[in-house]
């Protein structure tokens, strides 16, 4: 019998069962579970973030870790919401736990959902899909056309500027001013040249040690505050940029470096939210001027923009429409048999 003609089946085995679906958006990967996973209790999706870092993370290590996953990989599970307009929760997970936002994810969710009738009658050009993530209801709009799902674009929860110009000492570097900005998720934002680096050119694992230095230091000086909830109050990751945030029909490169060190090959949804809301917020664009955003890890590029004022709390907030492409990479059902030692998975640093 000829490889081309074996059956995709395992043989008998024991063990957990997980099935998921692998996307990419502009190189970062999506893991999209779709069977396997115990029921995540909780009557909120964030509360559902904490019972799955407390009661469910053997699992999250399973499908990030190796041998299945790497130190980079991405996840999401889906779950119920408890708001009426959600057409799906989600929880995000990576090498470390489970973050509050993750715009990649919801451009590759938009798409399937779309694909796997989460949502009722798709509709032309767009149908739109809502999305309950931890930090709050996402509204993702799908492209579709003759049965085929395309581009997505969404409008994230309220962004804002949460601080400015704060000095902080950086082992290694002395003090470094950057900017902390929300975009569903908190992050720290620096000009790669304080370091003498390029974020297209500079080899990533230098970028990569500069920028945790950064997100070490902001924890540990800084106290974010969010007015929604504390779940929400911790810095997820430091963005390197170009440095060009004053407006210009040209791309400006950043890369993002989240979670425990871990690199987004993609121009981070998330981070290019928060990133709009800083130069609005410092007066560089414009309602509805779009910029592209390029990922110095791959090239791969988003458009962001700022499209309306709004509050969160007591900071000016806007609310930010981001946009990309995802695409399919696979179909996989993992297996955990009970006699493997490296079962629990593990990373190499
Ligand atoms: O696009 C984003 O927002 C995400 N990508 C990985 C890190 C962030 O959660």
């Amino acid at each position: 019998m000829s490889s081309s003609e074996m059956e995709l089946q395992l043989p008998p085995h024991e063990g957990v069962e997980l099935s998921v679906v692998d996307m990419h958006t502009g190189g970062e990967p999506l893991r999209i579970v779709v069977a396997g996973y115990p029921e995540v209790r909780g009557d909120s999706v964030l509360s559902k973030r904490r019972y799955a870092r407390e009661h469910l993370d053997h699992l999250r290590k399973v499908l990030m870790f190796e041998p299945r996953g790497h130190y980079d990989m991405y996840g999401a599970l889906i779950v119920d919401s408890e708001t009426p307009e959600a057409d799906l929760g989600v929880l995000f997970m990576h090498n470390e736990g489970y973050s509050t936002m993750c715009g990649h994810a919801v451009i590759a969710l938009g798409r399937f959902a779309v694909d796997y009738k989460l949502v009722k009658e798709p509709r032309s050009p767009e149908t739109q899909v809502n999305i309950h993530c931890p930090c709050g209801l996402v509204k993702a709009f799908v492209e579709y056309s003759a049965g085929k799902t395309g581009a997505v674009r969404f409008l994230s929860v309220p962004a804002f500027a949460f601080a400015t110009d704060v000095t902080v000492t950086v082992e290694g570097f002395g003090e470094v001013t950057v900017d902390i900005s929300y975009g569903g998720a908190f992050y720290a934002f620096v000009d790669a040249e304080r370091f003498g680096l390029d974020v297209k050119q500079s080899r990533t694992r230098v970028l990569v040690d500069a920028a945790t230095a950064v997100t070490r230091a902001v924890k540990s000086q800084v106290k974010l505050h969010h007015p929604v909830s504390d779940d929400l109050a911790f810095l997820y990751g430091t963005i390197l940029t170009d440095g060009r945030d004053q407006f210009s029909p040209e791309p400006t490169a950043n890369i993002c470096v989240f979670a425990e060190a871990q690199v987004d090959r993609s121009p981070t949804g998330s981070g290019v939210t928060a990133r709009v809301a800083l130069q609005y917020h410092k007066g560089l664009i414009q309602l509805n001027q779009t910029r592209t955003f390029q990922s110095g890890a791959t090239g791969s590029q988003f458009t962001g923009k700022a499209v309306e004022e709004t509050r969160c709390g007591d900071f000016r907030a806007v609310v930010v429409e981001v946009a990309g492409r995802a695409f399919y990479t696979g179909v996989s059902r993992f297996v955990q048999e009970p006699q493997d030692e490296l079962t629990h998975g593990f990373l190499l640093k």
